[in-house]
């Protein structure tokens, strides 16, 4: 049996990341006792992919608790470390999501110590949960997709951008468990590659056939009739179905959308953002020149030269033929088909 991917471990009183920034050349894991250095490591990178980040946060609130629970205030005092970490990084709704929900069940608790145990326990099962989910939604993904030809992917949306197993990765996953006839496309995904180094290597790992392009081959693939249906994850999904996902994911949908090829979002109901209207509202996180400038530690342009680095866009709900979750495919109209499965 393979071994499982797990980036996010809680062992001894620490938070365990595997550390993304150095796969596929190395597996470690980065030990933190520290909330702060949990809400670095997710503006790093160490662990990234929107429900991974959220899960991540629900820890790094248990490390906050730490740091709070001799406090008078504790509860004051943990607010505001909850505002730090909301601020590692600002597309993903499931870093808010994750410590809103655990900010309201440590108001709850009588203590600062049954806070700090509600508090671990509600991220061990957001984390149990989390994989469980990616299953059902696999499950409803294979039947939503074509039963053979070519699905496109885009960035890393696999175990490692989750608790375990994956959305739009997780439903390939199901597929080819399924003996469905698929061959999988994989976008490297400049600038960070999560393509390339992060889906390719779980691939790998799974034993899963693939082939890795360059994100400028997507459109001669898909004019070719080499791809069926392209499959992505999410950041945020407004209400109304408009999704955000990582840089290149528009252009795709663009694309599929002119070639008449069905695009698919797969990602958890807590990925959806009720209280956002539309997409065009959806903060796009810009991150840092030297992403672009510079690849595997190797200049690649002219050292002041400026960039532009959106690290993600929103694709209009328009361009998306289905949005599968843990309850069932969306379709549109989907402002009520999403908040149908919501319930
Ligand atoms: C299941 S992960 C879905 C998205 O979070 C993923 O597609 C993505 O865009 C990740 O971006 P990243 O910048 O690597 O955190």
């Amino acid at each position: 049996m393979r071994a499982e991917i797990r980036p996010i471990r809680w062992q001894d009183h620490q938070l365990l990341l595997l550390d993304q920034r150095r796969l596929p050349a190395e597996e470690t894991y980065l030990e933190l006792a520290d909330y702060r250095a949990a809400g670095q490591a997710i503006t790093d990178m160490v662990v990234r992919g929107a429900p991974a980040i959220g899960i991540t946060a629900a820890y790094a609130m248990v490390l906050a608790m730490d740091s709070v629970a001799q406090q008078a205030d504790w509860q004051m005092a943990l607010a505001a470390a909850a505002d730090e970490l909301r601020a590692a990084r600002p597309t993903a709704v499931n870093l808010a999501w994750a410590i809103d929900r655990q900010l309201q069940l440590a108001r709850a608790q009588s203590s600062a110590a049954a806070a700090r145990t509600a508090l671990l326990q509600a991220a061990h099962d957001l984390l149990a949960q989390d994989i469980a989910d990616n299953q059902r939604m696999g499950r409803f993904g294979v039947e939503a997709l074509p039963e053979r030809g070519g699905i496109l992917t885009h960035c890393n949306t696999g175990s490692l951008a989750t608790g375990g197993y994956g959305t739009a990765l997780g439903v390939i996953r199901a597929g080819f468990a399924a003996g469905r006839d698929w061959q999988i496309y994989a976008d490297e995904t400049r600038p960070w590659l999560q393509g390339a180094r992060l889906t390719a290597w779980e691939l790998q790992k799974e034993g899963i056939p693939f082939s890795l392009n360059v994100d400028a081959a997507s459109g001669h693939l898909m004019a070719t009739g080499r791809i069926q249906a392209v499959i992505v994850g999410a950041d945020r999904i407004a209400a109304n179905g408009d999704a955000a996902n990582k840089i290149g994911t528009y252009s795709l949908a663009v694309l599929a959308h002119y070639h008449q090829i069905p695009f698919f979002v797969a990602a958890p109901l807590s990925t959806v953002d009720f209280a956002m209207p539309e997409g065009s509202q959806i903060v796009i996180e810009e991150r840092a020149a030297d992403e672009v400038r510079n690849c595997g530690g190797r200049q690649m342009s002219p050292a002041e030269v400026a960039v532009r680095n959106p690290a993600f866009d929103v694709t209009p709900a328009k361009l998306i033929a289905g949005i599968i979750t843990e309850r069932g495919v969306a379709r549109a109209p989907y402002t009520q088909a999403l908040a149908a499965l919501r319930g």
